[in-house]
């Protein structure tokens, strides 16, 4: 059983440095998912909350308190902030842990990785001042500077709650901007404890908003508000597709991380012990709940029966367990309705035809008090069915089976997604030339899940727009100025003066 901490917050809306009710008074109470346990109560905010948020992160950036701070001191802030969250990494862990049922190693693990983002955000502001240009003229001075984007609208997922907001905060704040974040309704309260490390380290009120509420009605309004000069969205592509839509009309700076149907291509060759297991690794850890879940496998038909038996063999071991329980190898999934909907999908693979080969169901006994989900495996599909082109965004994996590199590629790019992928196999060179041929914005060879701060993060097609973390992830949040000076101006004699001696 999870314990609550004591957060009776009906004021966990932070907006221009301060702590406040959401106007209606309305509040929302927080689940565990590991056991139905209310963990939290929190603000639900409404339109005009975002809005009242909104235009305290405009007059915060347009006064200049943040964006006129030299790039070293916000950098320095920022490692402030790394070092504060890696003392309170345990407080941290615990609250991410309670809000989406994942385990405390898990939690703590996401915890590095923010500090870890922070430092190198931190790290990389103020390390670039620009680039002269040669204009080709001895009398020009041409420079191209950065200069901040503005006020940003930052909505994220429930799934890696405060790392995702990180990857978005970090980079916003060493580039000088002001933003307002809303998390997922399911999971603030780590965005709530975030907001609390900025005031203790003297971020100037207004830099950083927080409101906590549903997607449509405090969500909404940072996608289509005039004041909000970029939004930064991760989560589900429909959602994507909605605001991206809604930020056209003000013709928004649009930042999309979505979701992913990533392939995990096993060759003959591979090692593999090391490949069944990192196909469990990247299939269920987190049951499945991981944008780069490699929910498709794609097996060398030479290994197929063998690999896929084993594969089933320890999906069926695999334990379940609430985010303490030192046993638990996996933890629930985020909600009632969120397991109805993986379930539904592998029903639906079922009815189209594939062979269910172990899970397909809830857990039973004491998972029944949880949102549990057994790892699932699912053969015997095609190209084209729904259990193959759908993100389950659950811990569900799919067998596919090739002859040769050719038809390996051609089925692990049949996606209208392309996050991530994995090639498996001892051949240098076949490594090499299937992870250039894939189109996919990450791609590991011999590993799976791993990801760095210093390395790009995001998708192609319709995985989303722009890039997170490394230097394209801090480039995001600046706009490029061109900055030309003629020092010796003359006339040009371009236009004749027609009236000269009138
Ligand atoms: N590419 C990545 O790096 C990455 C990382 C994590 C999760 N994801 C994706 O996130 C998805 C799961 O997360 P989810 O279920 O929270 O996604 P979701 O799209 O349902 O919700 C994401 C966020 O959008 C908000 N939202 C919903 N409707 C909105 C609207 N109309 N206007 C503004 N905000 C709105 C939600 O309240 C939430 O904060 C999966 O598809 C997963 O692949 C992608
Ligand atoms: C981006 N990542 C892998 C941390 C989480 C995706 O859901």
């Amino acid at each position: 059983m999870t314990t609550a901490p004591a957060t009776a917050a009906a004021t966990s809306l932070y907006i221009d440095g301060a702590w406040v009710a959401a106007r209606s008074g309305d509040t929302r109470e927080i689940v565990c998912p590991a056991d139905g346990a209310v963990v939290a109560t929190v603000s639900e905010a409404g339109r005009e909350d975002t809005e009242r948020a909104i235009a305290a992160a405009r007059a915060a950036f347009d006064s200049g308190v943040w964006p006129s701070v030299p790039a070293p001191r916000r950098g320095d802030l920022l490692l402030r902030t790394a070092a504060r969250l890696r003392e309170r990494r345990e407080e941290f862990a615990r609250a991410e842990s309670l809000d989406t049922g994942k385990r405390i190693v898990e939690s703590r693990i996401d915890m590095d990785d923010i500090a870890a983002c922070f430092e190198y955000f931190g790290r990389l502001a103020g390390q670039e001042a620009g680039r002269v240009v040669d204009a080709g003229d001895n009398a020009v001075v041409s420079r191209v500077v950065h200069e901040p984007v503005g006020v940003c609208g930052m909505i994220t997922p429930w799934n890696y709650p405060l790392l995702q907001a990180a990857w978005k905060m970090a980079p916003a704040l060493a580039a000088g901007c002001t933003f307002v974040l809303k998390p997922s309704e399911l999971t603030p309260s780590t965005a709530m404890l975030m907001m609390d490390v900025f005031e203790e380290l003297g971020l100037p009120a207004g830099v950083a908003n927080l409101v906590t509420g549903a997607g449509a009605a405090a969500g909404a309004p940072l996608s289509e508000h005039p004041d909000v000069d970029m939004v930064s969205f991760t989560g589900g592509l429909e959602t994507g597709k909605r605001i991206a839509a809604a930020a056209s009309a003000t013709v928004k700076k649009v930042a999309l991380e979505l979701g992913g149907k990533n392939p995990n291509v096993v060759f003959a060759d591979a090692d593999f012990d090391a490949a069944v297991d990192n196909a469990l690794n990247a299939a269920f850890v987190h049951s499945g709940q991981v944008c780069s879940a490699g929910a498709r496998l794609i097996v060398e038909r030479s290994i197929a029966e063998r690999f896929v038996d084993e594969l089933v063999r320890r999906a069926e071991g695999i334990r379940l367990g609430g985010p303490f329980d030192d046993g638990a190898e996996t933890g629930p999934l985020i909600s009632a309705a969120h397991r109805e909907k993986v379930d539904a999908y592998v029903r639906a693979g079922v009815a189209e035809g594939a062979r269910l080969r172990c899970g397909g169901r809830s857990g039973d006994g004491d998972l029944e008090a949880g949102q549990y989900y057994l790892p699932t495996v699912l053969d015997r599909v095609e190209r084209g069915m729904s259990v193959v082109v759908d993100e389950a965004f659950g811990p569900v994996v799919t067998v596919e089976t090739f002859g040769d590199e050719d038809e390996a590629v051609a089925t692990a790019n049949d996606t209208h997604y392309g996050l991530a992928g994995a090639v498996w196999t001892q051949d240098a060179g076949r490594a090499q030339r299937v992870a250039g041929r894939l189109r996919h914005g990450t791609i590991w060879i011999n590993d799976f899940h791993p990801y760095l701060p210093q390395a790009e993060w995001g998708g192609f097609g319709q995985s989303g727009v722009g890039r997170e973390l490394g230097p394209s992830g801090l480039a995001e949040y600046q706009e490029a100025k061109h900055i030309y000076q003629n020092t010796a101006p003359q006339v040009t004699g371009w236009f004749a003066d027609h009236g000269k001696g009138k």
